[in-house]
């Protein structure tokens, strides 16, 4: 492999672009989506419902099935283990560049299935009801292993399920359980065990938990970025709940109509958000720490993804909208230069039209305007 830094990447998504045709036009779901991952990183991926996030796991994935088409873009994988994957990869595959790296989007559907469990795991938003009603949890493990590790012993096979249990916080005696015998939370226990097999690389995880209480969700979110850390797994990890990938994660991407509109480490989108769109979000949710405030909310609501106007997708509901904004699409860009982490998508930070940067209160003092127009228009 070449230099540290590119042996640190793991996952290199480079202007990831995804279509779904329908009859009245084609929905533009990810528009040249970019961003990179290190090995054993955790990004969060934030935005309203419907901005793209799943579609942009899916494809990443490759998991999309038509009316979807990837219209363009690259998903470069930097393996850890380069040797071991190219030569379990079937002849015809595709040969690793020269930084060692091999596009998903190119894979064989048989070079696919092996680069999915073995690289890359799934779990998506239904995933308690994923498992096999009428096969033990135990058996399905084992099942996993067996396939993708046939030269792995029985004994080891069971040690490795019952370890498995373990980690995930469930009793290895449990195995034998049919999963209708498990508490949901047990049973999306059982399934992260499953993804967390064959100790893949990635784990993308499409809000896996929405289907539990809001505190076995918390307990079981803790603990599989707990494990992602302990193993050095990367997580993508797709969730409605900001407040959480704040605790969890370390870098968050907010999307917006197809687009990530800001990138940054999360501290700093917790700080100061720098998007007006990542700073209205931000402030819909409640925290669960800190103190009680009024949940402002981000009025209107977002573009038709298949007639997107010109210039920004933010613009209807930009406090801050001004003429660049209809006409130019600003470009992710690095908003101080004491911090080249934090992107956003946004001409309030390009110094070609904005006079100052502004600071959270700015954003702030913006929503509360928008807030104050649209209780004066109500009231006439
Ligand atoms: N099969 C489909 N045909 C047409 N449009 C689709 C299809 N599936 C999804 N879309 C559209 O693609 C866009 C992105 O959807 P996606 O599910 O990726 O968003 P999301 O951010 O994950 O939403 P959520 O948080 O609700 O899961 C949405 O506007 C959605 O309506």
């Amino acid at each position: 492999m070449g230099t540290a830094i590119e042996s640190a990447t793991l996952l290199e998504v480079k202007e990831l672009s995804v279509d779904y045709l329908a009859a009245n036009g084609a929905v533009h779901a990810a528009r040249k989506v970019s961003f990179d991952l290190k090995r054993g990183e955790i990004m969060g991926l934030a935005g309203e419902s419907g901005c793209g996030k799943s579609t942009l796991a899916y494809a990443i994935a490759r998991l999309l099935r038509p009316p979807a088409y990837i219209t363009g873009g690259e998903v470069l994988y930097y393996p850890a283990k380069r040797d071991v994957v190219i030569s379990r990869l079937p002849r015809r595959g595709q040969q690793a560049n020269e930084q060692g790296a091999i596009d998903i989007l190119k894979l064989s559907p048989r070079e696919l299935r092996a680069f999915r469990w073995n690289e890359l795991s799934i779990v998506f938003q239904s995933a308690m009801n994923a498992l096999n009603p009428v096969m033990r949890v135990g058996d399905q493990i084992m099942d996993v292993l067996s396939t993708h590790r046939p030269d792995m012993k029985v004994d080891s096979r069971k040690r490795r399920a019952a370890e498995l249990f373990e980690m995930v916080g469930i009793s290895p005696d449990r195995l034998r359980s049919y999963p209708h015998e498990l508490s949901g939370g047990m049973r999306q226990r059982a399934v992260i065990a499953i993804a967390l097999a064959l100790q893949p690389e990635l784990i993308i995880m499409d809000e896996p938990t929405t289907a539990l209480d809001v505190v076995v969700q918390r307990e079981i979110l803790q603990l599989i970025s707990g494990l992602c850390k302990e193993i050095s797994t990367a997580m993508i990890f797709i969730t409605h709940d900001l407040s959480l990938l704040i605790e969890l994660a370390d870098k968050i991407a907010i999307m917006y109509a197809g687009t990530m509109i800001e990138k940054a480490q999360s501290v700093d989108i917790y700080q100061h958000p720098r998007h007006p769109y990542s700073y209205g979000l931000l402030n819909s949710f409640p925290t669960l720490h800190g103190p009680r405030k009024v949940m402002a909310g981000i009025p209107g609501s977002p573009p038709d993804l298949r007639m997107l106007p010109q210039g920004c997708p933010f613009q209807e509901r930009c406090p801050f909208v001004f003429d660049a904004c209809r006409e130019i699409t600003p470009p992710l860009r690095i908003v101080a230069s004491d911090d080249p982490e934090q992107l956003a998508a946004c001409h309030l930070y390009d110094p070609a039209y904005s006079g100052h940067m502004p600071a959270t209160a700015d954003l702030a003092r913006g929503y509360d305007k928008l807030a104050e127009l649209s209780l004066e228009g109500s009231l006439e």
